[in-house]
């Protein structure tokens, strides 16, 4: 378990962090959401005790990690991949982290073997590739056999095989009843691979809460129907809260009415239904919702492709 209390970092006049509290339960994904300068990796390396809290605290399974004999079998952590420029061979590189912890030498293989690195473990680790790179990382992590995995960010330069092993990887470490918070921004890989979420913007928390409430509590579903009597149902329907659009003939977008309410009235007057499904919001909507005003570093809007002027784009 994972523990910040009013967690707070200043560099100089920029408050990267703002008085936090969390707590990241053991037995789920955790993921951790928020835009660019959010303050996620400040609030990561704090937990790792490489940078030191201006003000509050935050513990691992209840010390903070400075008072661990043993910080790596405690918990391990890939942090802002940065390529490791060494001459060593992964394997040595590996096998150099668990001597000086302690770690038995039949860990070294087991980890290379959980990450995929067989095939390379003898090369130098300053010619890997971006994902290559993620791998090593996420072995070193798991070298100590952690109980608590901090993870910044590990799908990045991943290829799609590498992502759906990340997703599987920290879905079955939580299945063991470890902790597991990690930072991505791929928001459609966040949907798939965590259970609860806490976003921050500006150093400070936005939301906390299983996924399906944050998404819930920020976009709104609406029903989809098709029918070849849609004018009919959308006067059925119709009432106060109620929007009905028709993106096309046949076809109801309904906002502020359940797909139950919809049948049941549709089956009342022997109307019929082709399709009738609700249509969630996805996490990236939610995500923009909640962050839209804690983003610093705003993009240029596109110009609308609808709209080029057919001259120009030709
Ligand atoms: N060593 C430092 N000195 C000064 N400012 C820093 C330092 N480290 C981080 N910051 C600032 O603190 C804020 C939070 O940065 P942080 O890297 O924690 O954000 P993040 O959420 O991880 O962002 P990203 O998604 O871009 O990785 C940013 O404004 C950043 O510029």
């Amino acid at each position: 378990m994972i523990e910040a209390q009013a967690l707070t970092k200043r560099y100089g006049d920029k408050t990267a962090v703002d008085g936090i509290t969390f707590t990241v339960q053991p037995g789920k994904v955790t993921g951790f959401l928020g835009p660019n300068g959010a303050g996620k990796s400040t609030t990561m390396r704090m937990i790792m005790g490489l940078d030191r809290p201006t003000q509050g605290s935050v513990t691992v399974n209840g010390r903070p990690y400075d008072k661990f004999a043993s910080p790596l079998t405690e918990v391990g952590a890939l942090l802002e991949a940065k390529a490791v420029h060494t001459g060593r061979s992964a394997r040595n590189h590996l096998r150099a982290l668990a001597a000086t912890h302690g770690i038995p030498d039949k860990r070294v293989n087991e980890v290379i073997e959980m990450t995929g690195l067989q095939q390379v473990a003898k090369r130098r680790v300053g010619g890997f590739s971006l994902g290559m790179g993620q791998r090593l990382g996420i072995a070193v992590a798991l070298l100590g056999d952690p109980r608590t995995l901090i993870l910044d960010e590990p799908v990045n330069g991943l290829d799609p095989e590498g992502v759906l092993w990340v997703r599987n990887l920290v879905k079955y470490l939580a299945g063991e009843g470890r902790t597991i918070f990690l930072s991505s921004h791929l928001m459609s890989e966040m949907a798939l691979t965590a259970d609860h979420l806490i976003v921050i913007g500006k150093g400070r928390i936005i939301t906390d809460g299983p996924v399906d409430e944050v998404i819930a509590q920020a976009t709104t579903t609406t029903v989809l129907v098709r029918s070849p009597q849609a004018g009919r149902i959308a006067e059925l329907v119709a009432g106060p809260g109620v929007t009905v659009s028709s993106p096309e003939p046949g076809v109801l977008q309904l906002h502020g009415v359940d797909a139950p309410s919809v049948g049941e009235a549709a089956a009342r007057e022997g109307l019929v239904l082709h399709e009738l499904t609700p249509v969630r919001g996805s996490l990236e909507d939610a995500y923009m919702s909640l962050t839209s005003d804690a983003v610093e570093y705003h993009s240029a809007a596109l110009p609308d492709a609808t709209t080029h002027d057919p001259e120009v784009t030709r």
